[in-house]
């Protein structure tokens, strides 16, 4: 059902708008981000070049402000983000996407969600949230490079829309299709970028192919 050819495919189930980022570029830091082999840092290197591009593809739209400068040889119109989108990371995983996105979009504001899945249950633990008490009128960008049952970014999603968000934009590197039916049944406003969407879960909800545990591959097991 999900696109996987193409450029840039898009798709509409229900509320959830699907962009596949599948640039050639993309894939291939996916597939060092894939690779068994790859360690640590190269993971880390990776995922920040792939959030470069997922970033640029998913500010296409934002809306922009006029600005009148002066170049060294005429006056001329520039243009500013009218209203940069508040970014938010789901710690841990997300918190590799943060940096390369806050450096793309530096007038940002910058929220945190911290979730641990249970992997008996595969139920999302919150542990943290700061946030601004109110997301009325406000775009919100969240990172988490793995949407695979989709029950952690509902969560975060839920506490956006509790603050009054209406318009969110989920960056991730790699979806479940599984993940996406989740996202699209909760009836949340949300775009979805992704670089891929894979074949399924396996019994341990882990993403196949997939790339492994986000955070671990970044940062070492807990
Ligand atoms: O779609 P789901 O089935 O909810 O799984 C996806 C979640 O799993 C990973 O985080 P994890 O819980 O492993 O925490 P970590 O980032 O601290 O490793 C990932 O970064 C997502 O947040
Ligand atoms: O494949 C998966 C699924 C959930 N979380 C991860 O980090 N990887
Ligand atoms: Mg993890």
């Amino acid at each position: 059902m999900w696109a996987r050819s193409g450029d840039r495919r898009a798709a509409t189930v229900a509320r959830v708008q699907l962009t596949v980022v599948d640039h050639p570029l993309a894939r291939a830091r996916l597939t060092r981000m894939r690779d068994e082999r790859t360690d640590n840092a190269a993971f880390r290197a990776a995922l920040r070049e792939l959030t470069q591009m997922l970033v640029y593809e998913a500010t296409r739209d934002l809306a922009v402000a006029e600005e009148p400068i002066t170049t060294p040889v005429t006056r001329t119109t520039g243009y500013r983000l009218a209203a940069p989108p508040l970014i938010v990371p789901v710690l841990r995983a997300g918190l590799g996407m943060a940096d390369t996105a806050h450096g793309m979009l530096p007038e940002s504001q910058m929220g945190f969600v911290g979730l641990a899945r249970n992997e008996e249950t595969f139920q999302p633990e919150a542990y943290m949230a700061s946030l601004p008490e109110t997301l009325v009128d406000r775009e919100v960008f969240v990172l988490d490079p793995m949407l695979a049952t989709g029950g952690s970014l509902v969560h975060c999603c839920g506490l956006l829309t509790e603050r009054g968000a209406t318009s969110i934009t989920v960056l991730c590197a790699l979806a479940a299709p599984e993940g996406l039916e989740r996202l699209a049944e909760s009836g949340l406003p949300l775009r979805v970028f992704t670089a891929s969407v894979d074949e399924e879960l396996n019994e341990q909800a882990y993403i196949v192919p997939g790339l492994g545990d986000a955070g671990d591959r970044q940062f070492g097991a807990v």
